[in-house]
């Protein structure tokens, strides 16, 4: 079995996905002879054509404007948008045709679409190249948002999303696009949507972290363990919808946790998940939850970027702090 990274993984996906449904197409910036800026798209077009691997102009709106109407037309169109902070421009169309189309014809029409978006801090980019707005889309009802946190479970849960009848928001941790290898089965298989993952089980803690997140919580939980503290890992894959059962399940048996997300903290995904544990949960906390992520600022520039992300030390510590109780 071939080790690959998360590009390798995705493109892989997306061509063998594409070999198996001619309805499938990509558009996007540069997706076509260039490959994508990340070469995630990388041959797709010599191998499929022009036809079926679109370059487009500078124009978010336009491309997912574009690809609504593919989809209604009978395509499942795969979208990529350069970096997530262009996103914004395409979210008229997100917000007010896209999630609501199934709503909106008594389900006559779905929107077979995924949107497939680099995003988060890490890799020193200027403005516009690190954002983290994940809690926007997943207010968002009618689609579905996917993070991935290593190349298994990109490849299957984008084959999950091609094959889902309604939109599905793809996010891809380009931090660690090329620092994790591992062995990415040829052929199809899925990763179901809106199912976590617990990647490494403990009774002290609950740690639950997506994306480039999950690798610093496993450290920090390597960390802490000869401390006498087990860390459960719970990788969330899906953001919405949300998988709060796993969740619930590992607070229950711990009666603590931690929400680890490098978006900004005011609104971020880790104030629904301590609502929901709240909600179902409550009598079996035993210390307050905590949540280590971003600050309120645009993610900063180079060496800053460090301080802004959670790290080891960052997630260690607030570890430590609620085993105590
Ligand atoms: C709204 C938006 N989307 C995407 C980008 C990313 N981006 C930066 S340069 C570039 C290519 C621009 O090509 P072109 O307009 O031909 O200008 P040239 O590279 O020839 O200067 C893209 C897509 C961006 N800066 N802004």
């Amino acid at each position: 079995m071939a080790k690959l990274n998360l590009v390798e993984a995705i493109n892989l996906a997306l061509a063998e996905e594409m070999g198996r449904d001619e309805r499938i197409i990509v558009l996007g910036e540069d997706v076509g002879r260039l490959g994508g800026v990340f070469r995630v798209t990388d041959g797709l077009q010599s191998q499929f054509g022009v036809n079926r691997v679109i370059d487009t102009p500078l124009a978010e709106a336009g491309i997912v404007g574009t690809a609504l109407g593919l989809a209604l037309g009978g395509l499942k169109p795969v979208v990529e948008i350069q970096f997530m902070g262009f996103l914004p421009p395409a979210l008229d169309q997100i917000i007010c045709h896209i999630s609501r189309y199934r709503n909106r014809t008594r389900g006559r029409h779905t929107v077979p679409l995924v949107v497939r978006m680099p995003y988060g801090a890490g890799i020193h980019a200027p403005e516009h190249h690190s954002e983290s707005i994940e809690s926007i889309l997943a207010h968002i009802p009618g689609i579905k948002v996917v993070i991935p946190s290593n190349p298994y479970d990109a490849k299957g849960l984008l084959i999950s999303a091609l094959r889902d009848p309604d939109p599905v928001m793809f996010l891809e941790p380009k931090r660690i696009y090329r620092a994790i290898r591992q062995e990415v089965p040829e052929g199809e298989y899925t990763v179901p949507l809106g199912t976590a993952n617990i990647i490494r089980s403990g009774k002290s803690v609950t740690a639950v972290a997506w994306g480039a997140m999950v690798r610093e919580v496993m450290r920090a939980a390597e960390l802490v363990e000869p401390e006498g503290i087990a860390v459960e890992v719970i990788d969330l894959r899906s953001i919405s919808p949300l998988d709060d059962d796993t969740i619930v399940q590992s607070i229950k048996k711990t009666g603590c946790g931690v929400i680890v997300h490098e978006a900004c903290r005011t609104c971020g995904m880790a104030a629904e998940i301590i609502a929901r544990i709240n909600e179902k949960a409550f009598l079996s906390l035993a210390a307050p939850l905590e949540r280590v992520t971003g600050f309120d600022t645009i993610p900063p520039l180079l060496k800053l970027e460090e301080h802004f992300l959670p790290d080891v030390f960052r997630i260690s510590r607030a570890i430590r702090k609620i085993a105590q109780f």
